[in-house]
């Protein structure tokens, strides 16, 4: 096992433990815990897989298992009373613990619960997909999505530690897999050019789910993901940069409805328009695209647009990216490649050009 510190301030750092077997290690999860009552938030795919041996290392505590539906589409605030609705009928009190056993959307949607209930409760994060082990898991980026934008509400609060056990990715599918590829590419891209050249190299082992390669994405993502966070917890400089292609990304999955591009998917395809965009102000050159474009289609992640939405349509939702000040439009782009930029303002113009390219 290997275990990473992110380092926070005010006593808040937390370790994420990396490796195989570790749901079944308890008191590596019990070590975390200081309360009788421990809820465990998850969803009904999930829960038959492995509540059940969480349930058996917990049987000591009150426990309290909240079975949200699976999908992006309930990542919402009306979902998210379920979790309150539980936990009130159950007289949970302000010490209890919330456990997020999931993907992204329980890890969201579960730190966001914690951030609210009680106005705070302490939390664990057991993220299940690839994706969540190596970026939503890590951050205490937490939240909903609204019908007009993507994670629009939401909280920064960090959990008491992470618990990423690589065996469950045994039961993840391969569009998932590569989903999370995704943002494992991220980093390479914005801050470590040798992990991209090492990506570039392993991704046929990465799909065939060689676990030494897999458990270097993860660790290496979830190191280069600690570093942001502990430089710029509150996203005021670098830690923008860790949303590189989020902006047209976010644009795809609410302008063609939560849950038809996973959120790995609307990332790729939204990095290929970054790209495009780092071309058009001489950042990049034809043959850096060409070969970020080949790396996520290495990855078997679409690189193209959903033809069901227009350049108006990009532009109107992406007038909401929480990365706006004052208004006006900003995006990440690559200085080069394995270098992001901070937030940039786009000229219109600009962004039409690449939008008229790639979108109808
Ligand atoms: N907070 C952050 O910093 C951050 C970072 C990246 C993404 N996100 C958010 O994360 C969400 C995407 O997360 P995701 O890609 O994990 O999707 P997800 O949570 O929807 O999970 C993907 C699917 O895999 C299933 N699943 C989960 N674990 C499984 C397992 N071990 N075996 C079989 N099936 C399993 C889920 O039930 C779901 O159907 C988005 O809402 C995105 O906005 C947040
Ligand atoms: O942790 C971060 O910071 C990120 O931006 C990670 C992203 O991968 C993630 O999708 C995040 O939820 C996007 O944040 P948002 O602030 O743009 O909603
Ligand atoms: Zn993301």
């Amino acid at each position: 096992m290997k275990a990473l510190q992110v380092e926070l301030d005010n006593g808040r750092g937390y370790p994420i433990y990396i490796g195989s077997g570790l749901l079944a290690q308890t008191e590596l999860l019990t070590r975390h815990i200081r309360s009788k009552q421990v809820a465990i938030v998850t969803n009904e795919t999930i829960a038959p897989l492995y509540l059940a041996p969480l349930r058996a290392a917990l049987s000591a505590y009150q426990l309290e298992a909240v079975i949200l539906p699976d999908g992006e589409q309930y990542k919402t605030l009306g979902y998210l009373e379920k979790i309150f609705d539980q936990l009130l009928a159950a007289k949970f009190s302000r010490n209890a613990t919330l456990i997020a056993l999931g993907g992204g959307v329980i890890g969201d949607m579960g730190g966001f619960a914690a951030a609210c209930y009680q106005r705070g409760i302490a939390f664990i994060q057991i993220p299940t997909t690839l994706l969540a082990q190596v970026d939503s898991s890590v951050g205490g980026k937490t939240g909903v999505n609204h019908a007009l934008g993507k994670n629009m509400i939401g909280a920064f609060y960090q959990p008491q530690c992470v618990i990423a056990d690589a065996d469950v990715l045994d039961t993840l599918d391969d569009r998932q897999l590569s989903a999370g590829l995704a943002e494992v590419i991220k980093y390479g891209l914005i801050r470590d050019p040798e992990f991209l050249a090492w990506l570039e190299a392993s991704m046929p082992l990465l799909l065939a789910r060689d676990k030494t390669a897999l458990a270097h994405a993860i660790e290496r993502s979830c190191a280069n993901k600690a570093e942001v966070v502990g430089e710029d917890e509150f996203e005021s400089g670098a830690r923008a940069t860790l949303n590189l292609g989020h902006t047209f990304g976010h644009a795809i999955e609410t302008g063609s409805g939560y849950g038809h591009y996973l959120h790995g998917e609307a990332v790729a395809i939204g990095t290929c328009f970054a790209a495009d965009l780092s071309r058009r102000l001489g950042w990049l050159n034809d043959a850096d695209v060409e070969r970020i474009v080949a790396l996520f289609k290495a990855a078997k992640l679409p690189v193209t647009p959903p033809a069901s939405m227009t350049a108006a349509q990009y532009v109107d939702l992406m007038a909401v990216d929480k990365k706006n000040v004052d208004g006006k439009i900003r995006v990440i782009l690559l200085e080069a490649v394995g270098r992001a930029s901070l937030p940039v303002n786009v000229e219109l113009t600009h962004l039409q050009e690449t939008l008229n390219t790639y979108v109808g």
